[in-house]
């Protein structure tokens, strides 16, 4: 049992770009945020991220992803062990597939890593497994970031409806309105998944450059942008959905195919462009216009994305460092966050973030021996 008042907890995400793990401290009680601690960064080795990426859209039982489980059980105990100061951890795992539609099967989420073997090796409490309980009772199982976007509003001091927006492999989006009391209350949150982010260009940069990205964007912004691309792109039914929506980082992989004739810029160009008018659909769902929108991940490097955003939203568009936060960090601050939550009976997810039926908290504990 946690003791009353904030605790020390550490978060760590393995996110949809296969990069490598992030992890980070937060000082909380499960609803303010009191402080930020320390961060740290492990990234996979490429035997290690060709494990990964073979049991991309793999299911428990299918081959490869035990293996998968052991790189991502292995990879956050190394990068975890330093980083022990804390009552609790907070372990997203790496998705490996995603159906919450039941599109393909059983309606399902799939994070490879288990927490009790975490928690025996750190010798600490893990909290895990935060999307599939979400998904059981009916939600998307994602995205889950939301609630602690409010606390960040909270913590930034900010006093207007506001959006925050994570650019990682696939997009996601959180409307908040900071005057409300909490992340629960009707109408404090918004979010869903907005489109594919980073994936689809990391895909073109790796098959057309054999490089990892488009770095600060440089090969977009010297090319054109098929505005006809982009027009079929935004006919896909996801953009027909109503919120709340998730996606699986492979739910575009034909989008590639859309811009197989075109030049390499002008290629990067228009799957940019596809990223930022998937935000701007988005935005048709907020409530109320937000005062800003503030990007947070790798997306936010990306210069050619940052313009891309500006022209096509109607809003100011910043980093998220604007207000102090920490845009490498954020996702595995949010899963320190939720931990606590979840240790502390609090709700993980709703109707107006998951689509879940009622405010629920995922999440499973599990203790060293
Ligand atoms: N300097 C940069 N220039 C351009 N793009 C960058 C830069 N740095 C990072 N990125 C992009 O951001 C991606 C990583 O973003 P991030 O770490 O937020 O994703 P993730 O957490 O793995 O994904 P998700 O949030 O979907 O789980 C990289 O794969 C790359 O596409
Ligand atoms: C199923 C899954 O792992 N989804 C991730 C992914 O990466 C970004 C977007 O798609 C978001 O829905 C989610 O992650 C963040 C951390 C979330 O749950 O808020």
């Amino acid at each position: 049992m946690l003791k009353p008042g904030p605790v020390w907890a550490v978060g760590a995400m393995s996110g949809t770009s296969l990069d490598g793990v992030d992890a980070a401290l937060v000082l909380t009680d499960g609803e303010r945020i009191l402080d930020f601690g320390r961060t740290d960064y492990r990234s996979y080795s490429k035997e290690e991220r060709s494990a990964l990426r073979a049991a991309l859209g793999c299911w428990p039982g299918d081959p490869g992803v035990e293996e998968a489980a052991e790189v991502v059980e292995t990879a956050h105990a190394e990068l975890l062990s330093s980083l022990l100061d804390v009552a609790l951890v907070g372990f997203h795992g790496q998705t490996l597939a995603h159906d919450p539609d039941g599109r393909a099967g059983p309606r399902r989420t799939h994070q490879a890593g288990s927490g009790e073997v975490l928690a025996e090796v750190l010798g600490r409490p893990v909290v895990w497994d935060f999307r599939s309980t979400d998904v059981e009772m009916g939600g998307q199982g994602a995205p889950l970031a939301p609630f602690f976007h409010f606390a960040c509003a909270k913590w930034a001091g900010l006093s207007a409806p506001v959006a925050f927006l994570n650019l990682g492999g696939v997009g996601n989006v959180t409307w908040l309105d900071p005057r409300q009391s909490g992340p629960e209350a009707e109408g404090a949150v918004l979010a869903f998944d907005t489109g594919p982010a980073n994936a689809p260009i990391n895909d073109l940069m790796r098959a057309r450059r054999g490089v990892d990205c488009d770095e600060g964007g440089a090969l977009a912004a010297s090319g054109r942008v098929d505005e006809q691309v982009v027009e079929d792109f935004l006919s896909h039914r996801f953009f027909h959905r109503i919120p709340p929506k998730s996606l699986d980082r492979n739910d575009f992989h034909d989008l590639l195919e859309a811009v197989r004739d075109l030049e390499d810029a002008d290629a990067a160009a228009t799957l940019t462009a596809c990223a930022a008018a998937a935000v701007a659909r988005g935005f048709e769902h907020f409530p109320d216009p937000p005062r800003a929108l503030y990007v947070t991940g790798g997306g936010r490097l990306n210069e050619a994305l940052m313009v891309a955003l500006t022209r096509r939203l109607n809003c100011p568009v910043a980093p998220i460092e604007d207000i102090g936060l920490d845009g490498d960090m954020l996702e595995a601050q949010a899963f320190a966050y939720l931990a606590v939550r979840v240790a502390r009976g609090l709700p993980t997810s709703g109707p107006t973030t998951t689509g879940v039926a009622g405010l629920i908290g995922g999440g499973r504990i599990s203790y060293p021996d």
